[in-house]
């Protein structure tokens, strides 16, 4: 079993992944094997997690989920712990290892009961083994009428003891992160203070790192049932370890600032153009850039040449027909309004490495000859990275941002696909997708990078990493991985704004 701590790179599988690891797993093992090893794990966290436990309270579903459950209370109960259990299924309609994990139960003498003990509090335990990979949108057959499971998983979420979720959070989707309906956390749920872990089992689930997967999941356990070697392809991974080296400090000696490659930001539409001056937005980039290691920074503003001077003197402003294209990796849309229309069919054909961002993607949302162009660069050998947030992968998709967040892995591969380049999508567990390799899933950021002009510093950054020589794929992991860990290590005595996230970069 290991902790989850994000610090090193995992490999993620899909449910139907784990369900082929599961089968080729339990074809080689002992009846109901893999069901004890699950509950004996489970049992071993809840030790770990609970030592002083006078009360452990588990709620079991119907499905093997919860006979993972009953497996760990016999375990439990036989390790001296004050054991209660919650079943409303039934042994004549429980899968086959469920049934069996019953029986032990039983033999082992658990008390079974309607509710929770009354009386838990913070030093106790409650299991959540109500619903794991079965999960459906709508349960076709729930043998649990879902007014009584909603009741019980209530109950888990609001009680003052330690939670322990086997598999997934109850009502999670594995592969997306988004809760079915009817089970993501009302506020009262949402506030309850009481410690969160998650056992994950067999595999690590996509859905566990992005969308509502992180807050559901909380603290992040994994064992694989001694079952590593019938682990199939990944689906996706998740960024984690060191990021690809690309300080300067231990580059060659007699490097110069060509070798670190050019970035010209282009954006930041003037205040004349329609009342909203959005040149912070390039700045923003630009800083980035800059102290993400680019060699050169130049800013060519959508301003008609009203902004005379850089804020900062080591930037330097161009025209945009000045842009020496073959040499610059162009971060094109940072607050480019609608100005950036008129730039984008000669940045699209001409820029030799592009970071697209914001209103550069919403222009090409809105316009079949800005996104054939956008395609054609794939096709010239030209490599491109689009900075979605949800809403702007919706416009890409013609969809609602709400169907992008459904299925964020999905989203992002299909906009790889349909524009042919590298997408970072994102938010909470950014995705990271490019034809032909496998997604990506960020595991740094916190809410704090939820203010204005972050995405911004992100394209800045991405624009360094790639000017710097990494291909499309590893600049964009190697730039969400560092701009959330800047997220992550910031200081808590200080508010992170954008200028200063950027400022903050290596
Ligand atoms: N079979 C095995 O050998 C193993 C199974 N494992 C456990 O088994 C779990 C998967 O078991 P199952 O496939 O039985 O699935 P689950 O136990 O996750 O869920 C299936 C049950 O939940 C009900 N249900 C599904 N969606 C519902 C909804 N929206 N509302 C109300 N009820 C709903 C179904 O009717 C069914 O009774 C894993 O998550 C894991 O915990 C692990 O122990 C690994 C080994
Ligand atoms: N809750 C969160 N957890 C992790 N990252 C977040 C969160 N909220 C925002 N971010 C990150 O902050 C950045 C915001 O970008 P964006 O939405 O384009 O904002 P803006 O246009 O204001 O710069 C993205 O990199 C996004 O992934
Ligand atoms: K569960």
């Amino acid at each position: 079993m290991e902790r989850i701590n994000f610090d090193q790179a995992q490999a993620l599988h899909s449910v139907a992944a784990t369900r082929a690891m599961e089968a080729a797993a339990a074809s080689s093992l002992p009846a109901h094997a893999l069901m004890q090893r699950a509950g004996a794990a489970c049992a071993r966290l809840a030790l770990a997690l609970a030592p002083h436990a006078r009360h452990v309270w588990i709620a079991c579903g119907s499905g093997n989920n919860g006979g993972d459950g009953l497996e760990a209370a016999a375990w439990l109960h036989q390790a001296g712990k004050n054991v209660s259990v919650t079943w409303p299924g039934a042994p004549e309609t429980a899968p086959p290892d469920a049934h069996a994990a019953w029986q032990r139960a039983v033999a082992a003498g658990v008390v079974f009961a309607p509710g929770p003990p009354p009386g838990l509090g913070p030093h106790d335990l409650c299991i959540d083994a109500l619903l794991g990979i079965g999960l459906r949108s709508q349960a076709d057959a729930p043998r649990m009428p879902p007014t009584a499971l909603h009741a019980l998983l209530r109950q888990l979420r609001t009680s003052p003891a330690t939670l322990l979720a086997v598999d997934l959070p109850s009502g999670l989707d594995a592969d997306t992160g988004q809760y079915a309906a009817g089970f993501a956390p009302d506020a009262e749920e949402a506030a309850a203070s009481t410690a969160r872990h998650t056992l994950s089992l067999l595999t690590l689930k996509p859905g566990l790192f992005t969308a509502q997967g992180r807050d559901a999941c909380a603290s992040l356990w994994h064992d694989d049932l001694q079952c590593g070697a019938f682990a199939p392809a990944a689906t996706a991974e998740l960024s984690g370890g060191r990021q690809p080296d690309a300080r300067k400090a231990r580059a060659p000696h007699d490097s110069h600032k060509g070798s670190f490659g050019d970035v010209a930001v282009i954006g930041g539409e003037g205040l004349q153009a329609r009342g909203m001056g959005m040149t912070g937005a390039a700045w923003l980039a630009a800083s980035a850039a800059l102290h993400g290691g680019a060699g050169r920074v130049m800013v060519a503003l959508l301003d008609d040449g009203q902004t005379l001077a850089p804020p900062w003197p080591e930037l330097m402003l161009r025209r945009v027909d000045a842009l020496d294209w073959p040499q610059v990796t162009a971060v094109c849309g940072c607050g480019g309004g609608e100005a950036v229309r008129a730039v984008l069919p000669t940045v699209l054909a001409q820029a030799a490495r592009l970071v697209l961002d914001a209103d550069g993607l919403n222009a090409v949302a809105s316009d079949n000859a800005l996104a054939a162009a956008l395609r054609q660069r794939a096709h010239a050998g030209l490599p491109t990275v689009l900075t979605p947030h949800p809403l702007e992968a919706a416009r890409l998709l013609q969809c609602t941002a709400a169907q992008v967040q459904a299925d964020r892995l999905a989203a992002a591969q299909a906009l790889a696909e349909r524009y042919a380049c590298s997408v970072v999508l994102k938010g909470s567990g950014s995705i990271i997708a490019t034809p032909g390799q496998l997604p990506r899933i960020n595991p740094t950021g916190n809410a704090r990078l939820a203010t204005a002009g972050t995405g911004d510093v992100l394209a800045g950054l991405i624009g360094a990493r790639l000017a710097q020589g990494l291909a499309p794929h590893a600049a964009a992991c190697s730039a969400v991985l560092a701009h959330g860990a800047a997220a992550d290590h910031w200081p808590d005595d200080r508010s992170l704004t954008a200028s200063a996230l950027a400022a903050f970069l290596q």
